[in-house]
């Protein structure tokens, strides 16, 4: 058995982590922390999780966390970067589901993160955690940067076109909406019901911290710098993101074969039938990224709609995804869930 830490077991990455791990068959949660919450029954503060874990949270010192073979971080931006090293030199496996070692160059990580970067010598190797791009490099890695929500839907949606050098690269657009859990758990104005309910609005678009991170990963696809225009919004679901992705066809070609080719052998990325429109309820609760291609009225503007849960295939479930791969599991262990419907 896997011996599993996680810090932040409060958080909505967190409690994704602890209800998705209550079934993976090789790995046991055994330490998991919160500061609010020290001493209380993980199983008393989500009732969900009750007959499936008997743990209390922990402070992030007292918590074993050194006795376990990995450590996820579903923690703010800023933190992991401060305990990675000291966890590694344990031999304890890290995965940080926020943007710590996401971005390779430390002075574009600092301008869009607004803080020091405290571990810059541990980016050299960090491997980020996408497996349909970089499965090898995960597989012996030790320490994983988790990826980004958005940028998963939006990369994930570009990297068959971007293989294949069909479209312009400098003029793509990402216009993305994501539900309310993309914002965490934490009490702010934005998240209320009465705020973002009923209402829909973009954000960020003179420039959001996931622009750098996605920009980097689509330059490594093209083998050239790419020009991106990512908008992101709020809509009122729960649970999702819907990208849709613009870019200009500089190649005639098949789309639809290019993509069911290049994920054929992919579990968790389904490319839809010619002409269908994925729904975010489609990959409610599971490890599932949903694409479809389009070429609207056969003009040289390809459109691909992307959807994922944000809290699976866009943080924990693409995190579990990347331990099995760290300890050459079956890729799919403890992450069979058959999406929530209606
Ligand atoms: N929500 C989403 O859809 C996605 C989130 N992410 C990233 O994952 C990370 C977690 O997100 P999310 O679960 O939404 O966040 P939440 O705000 O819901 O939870 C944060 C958790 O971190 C703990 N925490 C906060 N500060 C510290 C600290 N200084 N030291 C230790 N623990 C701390 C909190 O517990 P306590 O304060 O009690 O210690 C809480 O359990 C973030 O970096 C986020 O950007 C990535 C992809 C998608
Ligand atoms: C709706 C909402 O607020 N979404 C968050 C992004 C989700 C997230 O948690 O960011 P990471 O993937 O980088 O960790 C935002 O725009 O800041």
């Amino acid at each position: 058995m896997i011996k599993v830490g996680i810090v932040g077991g409060t958080g909505y990455t967190g409690v994704e982590l602890l209800r998705l791990l209550a079934s993976h068959p090789q790995a046991r949660v055994t330490a998991v922390t919160s500061r609010k919450e020290a001493g209380m029954q993980v199983a008393e503060m989500f009732p969900s999780l009750r007959g499936h874990i008997d743990l209390a949270f922990s402070t992030p010192e007292q918590a074993k966390l050194s006795a376990c073979d990995i450590v996820f971080f579903a923690t703010p931006n800023g933190i992991a970067m401060h305990e990675a090293r000291e966890l590694l030199q344990a031999g304890v496996r890290v995965i940080d589901l926020a943007a710590d070692f996401r971005i390779r160059d430390v002075a574009e990580w600092e301008k869009w993160y607004a803080m020091q970067h405290a571990a810059p010598e541990l980016l050299e190797d960090a491997v980020y955690g996408l497996p349909e791009l970089n499965r090898a490099r995960i597989r012996d890695a030790k320490l994983v940067a988790n990826p980004g929500c958005y940028p998963t839907a939006v990369q994930l949606g570009l990297l068959p076109l971007l293989e294949a050098g069909v479209i312009d690269c400098s003029h793509i657009i990402a216009d993305c909406k994501s539900g309310v859990s993309g914002a965490g758990r934490k009490a702010e104005l934005g998240s209320l019901l009465a705020e973002a309910g009923d209402n829909f609005k973009a954000y960020g678009v003179a420039g959001h911290r996931h622009l750098p991170e996605i920009r980097q990963g689509l330059r490594s696809m093209a083998g050239e710098a790419v020009g991106l225009t990512f908008v992101p919004h709020l809509t009122p679901l729960i649970r999702g993101i819907h990208a849709t992705l613009y870019a200009r066809l500089t190649k005639d070609c098949d789309l639809q074969g290019l993509f069911e080719t290049r994920y054929a052998q992919e579990q968790f990325v389904d490319v839809l039938p010619a002409g269908s429109h994925p729904e975010t309820r489609s990959v409610r609760g599971a490890n599932t990224c949903r694409l479809a291609v389009h070429r609207p009225q056969g003009s040289d503007t390809v459109v691909v709609l992307s959807v994922i849960d944000n809290l699976v295939k866009g943080a924990a479930g693409q995190a579990i995804q990347n331990m099995n791969l760290m300890f050459g599991l079956d890729e799919k262990s403890g992450l069979n869930q058959v999406p929530l419907l209606p």
